[in-house]
């Protein structure tokens, strides 16, 4: 089964839109992984395990392994999550972009070392530089277009000239590319930040049911019943919320597990409440 369908089959047999995150800090996880030697793995696979029945994707997010030497704890952690809980697809955060020949490697190891379904990207070096991602039909090319960041609207909210010649804010055109040219295997879902309701619900109009994933719940402060009215599509689906911090760091006592799993539970319930 490929990724879209895998993702809507989870949104309806788990009735959830929630995703979660997995971005390690050390220095934040619990005191009895002080000396664990292999404390990355063992955190993010006991955070997956405990939220796993409240989740419609995982978000490992690749540089809070890479930083840390721990890109072979990324590599197991996929694998566990294939393996024990079949049926919730993994979208690597990496944000990649390069010329094609370039591209070709990081597709390979976003598809091939870590088996992700799906893969983060961004946009800005244009169609060729997507295209190693776009041409795995099979696999979600997840694509940065109005991120949740503070400084997200420097260059993505400049007035450009479109390609029907109407003027319009850059984040827009690259909905609209991507809706119009770029999705031609249906494998493309939207980036945009939990903290931009007005641009979800600009963008939503712009690409009729292409789901986004929606960043910025949580520690960012984007605000769920916004999110959901402005962004679901007709159905009451159409949206793969993403929350790190607020999951895995919800305790960080003993509990750190059944907190991360009440948080999550809580972030689908409230999520429900508004679809
Ligand atoms: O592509 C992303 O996942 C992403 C896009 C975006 O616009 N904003 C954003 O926060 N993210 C990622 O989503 C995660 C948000 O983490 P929390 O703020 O802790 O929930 C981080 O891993 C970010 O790198």
């Amino acid at each position: 089964m490929g990724f879209m369908q895998a993702l809507r089959q989870r949104w309806t047999d788990a009735d959830t839109l929630v995703c979660v995150g997995l971005d390690p800090e050390p220095s934040k996880f619990p005191a009895r992984f002080n000396d664990h030697p292999d404390a990355v793995f063992a955190f993010c696979r006991d955070i997956v395990d405990a939220t796993a029945p409240y989740v419609c994707a995982f978000k490992p997010q690749i540089a809070h392994f890479a930083a840390l030497g721990a890109e072979d704890a990324l590599e197991r952690l996929i694998a566990h999550i294939h393996a024990a809980h079949p049926g919730i697809p993994v979208i690597l955060d990496s944000k990649r972009g390069d010329i094609g020949s370039t591209a070709r490697h990081y597709a390979s190891e976003a598809f091939d070392r870590y088996a992700a379904d799906a893969v983060t990207a961004n946009p800005y070096l244009g169609r060729d530089s997507v295209e190693p991602f776009l041409e795995r039909s099979d696999r979600g090319v997840v694509i940065l277009c109005r991120t949740s960041n503070p400084g997200a609207g420097d260059l993505q909210d400049l007035v450009v000239n479109g390609d029907d010649g109407t003027q319009r804010p850059l984040y827009q055109q690259v909905a609209r590319t991507i809706a119009r040219d770029w999705n031609g295997h249906g494998n493309c879902m939207l980036v945009v930040g939990a903290t931009w309701p007005a641009q979800l619900r600009e963008v939503r109009a712009i690409v009729g049911d292409m789901p986004f994933l929606v960043p910025g719940v949580g520690a960012q402060g984007g605000d769920v019943q916004a999110v959901v009215e402005n962004a679901r599509t007709a159905d009451g689906t159409g949206l793969v919320v993403s929350s790190s911090r607020a999951v895995l760091y919800a305790s960080a006592g003993e509990d750190y597990a059944d907190a991360a799993a009440a948080a999550a539970r809580t972030l689908r319930d409230e999520i429900n409440l508004y679809r």
